[in-house]
């Protein structure tokens, strides 16, 4: 079976261990087209983790993982990054090549992808003025402000014109007024019909997210996941 239910992206009873026992059991997830989740839990609860079955950079080791209907398990590798063309990902911690500068690493899936340069740099311009980094673009990362850099790894998930959205702590390390603005540019994402999902610590983040947009709450507790409660 390829085929699962209606979701971009469903976990199905899915478990997983590094090795030192279940880090993640009987978890299931689905992600409906333009749905907005948050994922919150512990430190150490396996919300990267969880993230990365999602995209496919860990494969289950019991039960399934689907990426646009396709079973993880019956996906090889060059499968697997054509999915990721489908899927951005904003990396906890950024994952930018310091020797490249800001664009450049923004441009990096295009580059990858083999698409033209001409295209390249409209959508490059684009996506740098909508995070607003126009003035930083020719910056090597290490000379990028906390927010600067949160705002270019976003830039660099969306920059494929992903169907989802998986961010990681998108606003770790960023005073409360770049977490809004780093908010609000996912939320406008989500308007535009992307699926997002957000793995975060900040549950102020979380509370300020519900005036903007319908997002439902989800927690890992105890290896599994569980709905968030109602003081959320
Ligand atoms: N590659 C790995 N090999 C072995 N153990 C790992 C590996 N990656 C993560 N872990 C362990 O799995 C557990 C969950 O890690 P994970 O990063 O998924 O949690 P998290 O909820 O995202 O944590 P945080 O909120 O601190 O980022 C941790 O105990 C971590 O040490």
């Amino acid at each position: 079976m390829t085929r699962g239910g209606a979701g971009v992206i469903e976990l199905d009873n899915v478990a997983y261990n590094y090795g030192g026992g279940e880090l993640l059991s009987e978890l299931s997830l689905q992600l409906a087209p333009g749905s907005f989740h948050f994922l919150t839990g512990p430190s150490g609860a396996g919300k990267t983790t969880l993230l990365k079955l999602c995209y496919g950079a860990l494969r289950p080791t019991a039960g399934h993982a689907r990426i646009f209907g396709r079973d993880v398990r019956q996906m090889d590798r060059d499968e697997i990054a054509l999915s990721r063309r489908r899927v951005g990902v904003v990396h906890q911690d950024c994952q930018f090549l310091d020797h490249l500068s800001v664009s450049e690493n923004v441009a990096l899936p295009l580059a990858v992808a083999g698409q033209g340069t001409a295209e390249q740099s409209d959508n490059l311009r684009e996506l740098l003025a909508w995070v607003g980094l126009t003035e930083r673009a020719g910056a090597r990362p290490p000379e990028l402000s906390g927010g600067e850099r949160q705002r270019a790894a976003l830039a660099r998930a969306v920059i494929m014109s992903p169907e989802v959205v998986l961010a990681d702590e998108p606003t770790g390390n960023v005073d409360w007024e770049m977490s809004q603005r780093l908010l609000r540019l996912l939320v406008e994402l989500n308007r535009m019909g992307v699926t997002v999902l957000i793995a975060t610590h900040d549950l102020q983040l979380i509370r300020a997210a519900k005036s903007q947009v319908q997002a439902r709450v989800l927690r890992i507790s105890n290896r599994r996941l569980q709905a968030a409660g109602a003081d959320l």
